[in-house]
């Protein structure tokens, strides 16, 4: 693990980081905040989160305004890069909804991408690894969150793979892929026609499928109403709260007048987000 700079901030420090990725086969990004109490030498609760279309490693600490929180409650942050760079697959960077900058969150499955856009194994198990045995990371409490495409991630991914991550919330995801523009356009390039193997990466379509609510302490979701990504259906919430309520999870979805899709929506509800995990963390 490579450290490209470092920064103090709130009496802790972010990190930018860079590793060569064995699941991805390329050099990957992410950037960690390690907060104060690491100089007490425990192990810390983690929050990963995941970003949206066009994101960087970088987005979440330049603009989500995190780090003074997390410094207060003691939560190391790792925000993971969207999409590998550099693969050299023919068009990857000629949409921004799709290829660089657009990952999805989940390993391809079709020939051109199949080879390095894995995000989904790199998040879960090298990331994960990594971070835990590199950084002073409680395996056991590290909890996920997202934005947008990064919301699908944070869902979908907690969803597939039980017992990893112990709290779980969004800001604005993509609730329902398989039935937006977006979704369908990455499904279809990543994986393919078959309606299956969308709905196993399609947060709805995988929480109707529970036998029991997977996250009894609740799942938080924050969404603006002057999102103009809700207006265009992108993000569905709507089918997610139905998938909730069918499966008896408990959902806390937020409906915020007035709010849009960008940062200054996230940051406005980021310290709540937080202390919702932190709060998930210390009982888990
Ligand atoms: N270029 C796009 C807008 C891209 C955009 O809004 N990205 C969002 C995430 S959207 C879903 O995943 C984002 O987080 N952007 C970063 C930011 O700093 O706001 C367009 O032209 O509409």
């Amino acid at each position: 693990m490579e450290v490209l700079s470092e920064h103090r901030c709130f009496g802790g420090t972010v990190r930018f980081m860079r590793h060569d990725s064995r699941v991805i086969g390329l050099p990957m990004r992410f950037s960690v905040f390690l907060p104060p109490q690491v100089a007490e030498g425990r192990p810390l609760p983690a929050l990963f989160y995941l970003a949206g279309l066009t994101c960087t490693e970088e987005t979440f600490m330049a603009k989500a305004g995190a780090q003074r929180v997390a410094a207060e409650l003691g939560l190391v942050l790792v925000a993971p890069d969207t999409s590998p760079r550099g693969a050299g697959v023919p068009g990857e960077s000629d949409h921004w909804d799709f290829g660089v900058g657009a990952g999805f969150y989940l390993d391809a499955t079709q020939p051109a991408w199949r080879t390095h856009y894995r995000m989904e194994s790199w998040i879960c198990d090298e990331l994960v690894e990594l971070v835990t045995r590199e950084l002073p990371v409680d395996r056991s409490r590290i909890g996920i969150f997202g934005h947008s495409m990064g919301g699908h991630g944070a869902l979908t991914l907690a969803l597939r793979h039980p017992g990893l991550f112990r709290t779980l919330s969004a800001f604005a995801p993509i609730s329902a892929p398989s039935a937006c523009p977006w979704g369908i356009k990455a499904f279809s390039g990543y994986l393919g026609e078959d309606r299956a193997a969308w709905a196993a990466h399609d947060a709805s379509e995988l929480m109707a499928r529970q036998s029991a609510a997977p996250y009894p302490g609740g799942i938080l979701v924050d969404q603006g109403l002057a999102d103009k990504f809700l207006g265009d259906q992108q993000l569905l919430p709507e089918r997610l709260e139905q998938a909730c309520n069918q499966v008896g999870q408990p959902l806390q979805l937020r409906r915020h007048a007035g709010y849009d899709h960008g940062y200054y929506f996230i940051s406005t509800f980021m310290e709540e987000h937080l202390r919702f995990h932190a709060q998930g963390l210390r009982t888990a």
